[in-house]
């Protein structure tokens, strides 16, 4: 049997989409790091299984290209609305999606649907629903130490876990050097995704991300969502901003009960049809 991805992009996050209903594979987490290795594989920030078909919802499996599960990804579910309507599965404007971190609505906002509006829950600082260790408390701006370095840190859970640091410049070199310590700190037991923010004015901000399980990555919707909650909360902006990332920019709005609408676009790259040697290859694992 044939194996074929669909691959798309949100602002150069690139995911793959694996649709269970087309493919027959039984994806471990070799497999899964295989397919997304740049050079042996196709390459990919992460593989999105589904639609897996329910009663009356269908559910998003969200993984990262180290294998494991993500809780929930902003340009993930964009880009698998995306998938849903180009492959048939929905006519309506405007449904729902399960995640492991529960519903998320999903809104297009042109015909094509490349133009995504997300309900994408809401955010937390409460150190037990991040998860961080310690007595329970809002993690917001504390000092944490990431490679012996001290750094003012303010943590958010949007569904998955992220630990938002306030610089006044912000690099791909610097995110990436902080990333390789704060992911793993022993304070995330989940470990995290770590965004350095910038605030530009009160409706502009700028990040740098280094995503759990991936790495450096370009853009990345919960980490817009949750660098635009900590700057948010922190008094530095307004509920409404412009969240400027390398790859492009997602427009975030925080509502009164702390709920999230993200809006973004989708660009699609197209089919890969797996060789037979790495069928094979992908069974063996
Ligand atoms: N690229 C994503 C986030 C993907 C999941 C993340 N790496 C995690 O493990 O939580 C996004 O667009 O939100």
């Amino acid at each position: 049997m044939k194996i074929t991805l669909e691959k798309y992009h949100g602002l150069g996050n690139d995911y793959l989409i694996f649709d269970p209903n087309k493919n027959e594979l039984k994806l471990t987490k070799e497999a899964v790091r295989l397919i997304c290795n740049r050079n042996f594989g196709v390459g990919s920030d992460g593989l999105l299984v589904g639609p897996i078909l329910g009663e009356d919802k269908m559910t998003l499996k969200i993984l990262n290209p180290d294998g494991s599960e993500a809780e929930l990804s902003g340009n993930g579910v964009r880009i698998f609305g995306k998938y849903l309507k180009d492959a048939g599965y929905v006519q309506k404007n405007h449904f729902s999606v399960n995640t492991l971190s529960g519903e998320q609505q999903i809104h297009y906002l042109n015909e094509e649907g490349t133009r995504i509006k997300v309900s994408m829950g809401h955010l937390s600082f409460w150190s037990d629903e991040i998860p961080m260790t310690g007595p329970r408390r809002e993690v917001l701006n504390e000092t944490m130490m990431f490679g012996s370095i001290p750094y003012r840190v303010t943590c958010v859970s949007i569904g998955n876990p992220h630990c938002v640091i306030w610089l006044s410049d912000i690099s791909k070199d610097l995110a990436c050097r902080i990333g390789r310590h704060s992911e793993a700190a022993e304070c995330f037991p989940e470990k995290v995704n770590t965004e350095l923010l910038r605030v530009v004015d009160r409706t502009n901000i700028e990040i740098e991300i280094y995503e759990r399980g991936a790495g450096y990555t370009l853009a990345s919707g919960t980490s817009g969502c949750a660098a635009a909650g900590a700057a948010y909360k922190m008094g530095l902006t307004d509920p409404k901003m412009y969240v400027h990332m390398p790859g492009g920019v997602l427009e975030v709005e925080i509502e009164e009960d702390g709920s999230v609408l993200m809006t973004g676009d989708v660009g699609y790259v197209g089919k890969f049809t797996l060789s037979h040697e790495m069928v094979e290859q992908l069974r063996s694992l």
